[in-house]
């Protein structure tokens, strides 16, 4: 988990005498109290499970540790500082919805002021209130699907325009103009910050935060590297896109809506009528730019997961484009209005979102206080883990839970599994995800404009070999899946026609 260990030496000097400290912490922690902390394998004297924990694929090791320790909750301490690792949708449910209170917080990683950012987001994301932005989801699959009929070898960067195009317009109004947009790049940049920045919260900067103020010569740890790279591509997400609309809404010639056109609109009116502001201005730029940067790579890689489990699985293609064959007559593409009357689809989705949850342990919370779960101690500042990994993959739960199988959630009634739909990947409790009704809606929408358009094909070798394709995933706080070659081919002649007299 934390292989980056390298340091100056000036500051394994002073790290020494950090440990020591961290020792008496670790021993204070584990006297007390009478209460036995969760299982977990053993850790180091000083040092805890810092060298036990994996690197690669944590998760993993915590479902085989899970089932060795025959518990849904471990415990480990990594330089006295305790972590908790949920394995069940039950246990993420008691604790983490059912005393929600005291797991809302997160590491240190997290500003004090996302507390109002959140507050805000949520009251803009809500079911009924992302029924106000199907307008600009539906017409970007429109654009994009179009644009990948002439060029459909560029589809992945086309896909991620519709994802990028979508919050980058919600948030902040500005419309993304072609592929080669500079804001395409923007997006990237911040991808690859949140999308390979190692496990969250699982950094030596984690967990030796002072470390952050040394310079780069002195502290060489890759992580610490990372955060200050990105910090500048996370900015400029936020900069960029503020300055470029920030005349228009000021004199009031902004033409669609928009987060930050609500809040800016609302701010100066406050301040006109002489009322109080919650808000500053900085906020509105804050929260608009944590639309961009939370929903455009989650949104755009499950887009491209989902391609790929369809190309590895021909038959569910089969069956998801004839069920939206039945509902247009072949002849259309879909509408919002079509959604529920494709539940096949629907299923699709949440099964791409199961088989690869894109933060596999979650986005870490933190405890505010101890606490007694089941007679186990949960200490006071944990950090918080819940394993969507384990959950979504539960043999309990889930039958075969590697197949990428939509039809297992058909209820029992209608001849199906009746498996539940999977819980886990958009988090839990007071920090969920508050885009995840704004992201399935963009998922569906795209997904059914591809599916309506075009046939999804693995490769061929010189030979007339199917080559399928490699999934891999980058390791960060959201992951991105890896490049893949694939062949996206259009269904027939007529669903061209789809996308004649489209509004550029
Ligand atoms: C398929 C796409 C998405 C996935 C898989 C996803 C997943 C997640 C996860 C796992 C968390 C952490 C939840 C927790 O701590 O328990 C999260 C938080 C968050 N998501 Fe999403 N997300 C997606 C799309 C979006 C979109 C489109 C938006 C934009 C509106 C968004 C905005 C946020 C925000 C602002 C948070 C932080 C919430 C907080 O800390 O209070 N997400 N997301």
């Amino acid at each position: 988990m934390f292989s980056s260990f390298n340091i100056h030496p000036f500051v394994l000097v002073s790290t020494f005498l950090l440990l020591i400290g961290i020792l008496i912490r670790s021993l204070k922690a584990k006297r007390r109290g009478a209460y036995p902390l969760p299982p977990g394998p053993p850790g180091e004297l000083i040092l805890g499970h810092f060298r036990v924990i994996p690197a690669l694929g944590p998760e993993h090791k915590y479902i085989e540790w899970g089932m060795q320790y025959d518990s849904d909750i471990l415990y480990f301490n990594v330089l006295g500082r305790p972590i908790i690792v949920i394995n069940s949708v039950k246990v993420a449910h008691d604790l983490l919805d059912k005393r929600g209170a005291n797991y809302a917080s997160r590491p240190r990683f997290w500003g004090p002021q996302f507390k109002l950012h959140r507050k805000i987001l949520q009251q803009s994301f809500t079911p009924s209130a992302c029924k106000s932005y199907r307008g600009i989801q539906q017409e970007e699959a429109r654009r994009a699907c179009r644009q990948i009929l002439e060029d459909p070898e560029d589809w992945e960067t086309l896909a991620r325009r519709f994802s990028s195009g979508v919050v980058m317009r919600i948030g902040f109004g500005v419309k993304i103009k072609d592929k080669d947009d500079p804001y395409i790049q923007m997006a990237v940049d911040a991808d690859t910050a949140t999308g390979n920045g190692g496990t969250p919260a699982g950094t030596i900067v984690d967990f030796f935060p002072l470390i952050r103020h040394l310079p780069n010569w002195l502290a060489r740890s890759a992580p610490l590297r990372h955060a200050r790279n990105s910090k500048f591509a996370i900015q400029r997400l936020h900069d960029e896109p503020w300055a470029a609309t920030e005349p228009e809404v000021k004199s009031g010639q902004a033409k669609g809506p928009s987060f930050m056109r609500t809040h800016y609109e609302r701010y100066f009116k406050n301040v006109e009528e002489g009322k109080a502001n919650e808000m500053t201005l900085a906020d509105i730029k804050g929260a608009a730019g944590a639309i961009s940067i939370a929903g455009g790579n989650t949104t755009w890689s499950t887009i491209v997961v989902c391609i790929l489990h369809l190309i590895l699985y021909p038959e569910v293609q089969r069956k998801a484009k004839a069920e939206i064959d039945a509902v247009t007559g072949g002849d259309r593409l879909p509408t919002f209005g079509d959604r529920e009357k494709m539940p096949y689809l629907e299923y699709v989705i949440e099964e791409t979102t199961r088989c690869v949850p894109l933060s596999p342990l979650g986005v870490p919370h933190a405890s505010l206080e101890d606490d007694l779960y089941e007679g186990m101690l949960i200490p006071k500042n944990s950090i918080i883990y819940a394993n969507a990994q384990a959950m979504t993959h539960d043999e309990r739960i889930y039958s075969n839970p590697d197949v990428f199988n939509p039809d297992r959630y058909v209820p029992k009634d209608q001849g199906g599994l009746g498996e539940p739909l999977p819980e886990g990947p958009f988090g839990f409790g007071r920090r969920v995800c508050l885009g995840r009704h704004l992201a399935l809606a963009g998922v569906y929408i795209f997904m059914a404009h591809l599916l309506a358009t075009f046939d999804l094909k693995p490769i061929k070798d010189s030979d007339g070999n199917e080559i399928p394709p490699r999934f891999e995933l980058t390791v960060g706080l959201s992951s991105k899946p890896e490049h893949f070659e694939c062949s996206i081919v259009p269904r027939n002649d007529k669903v061209k026609g789809f996308y004649k007299d489209q509004d550029e």
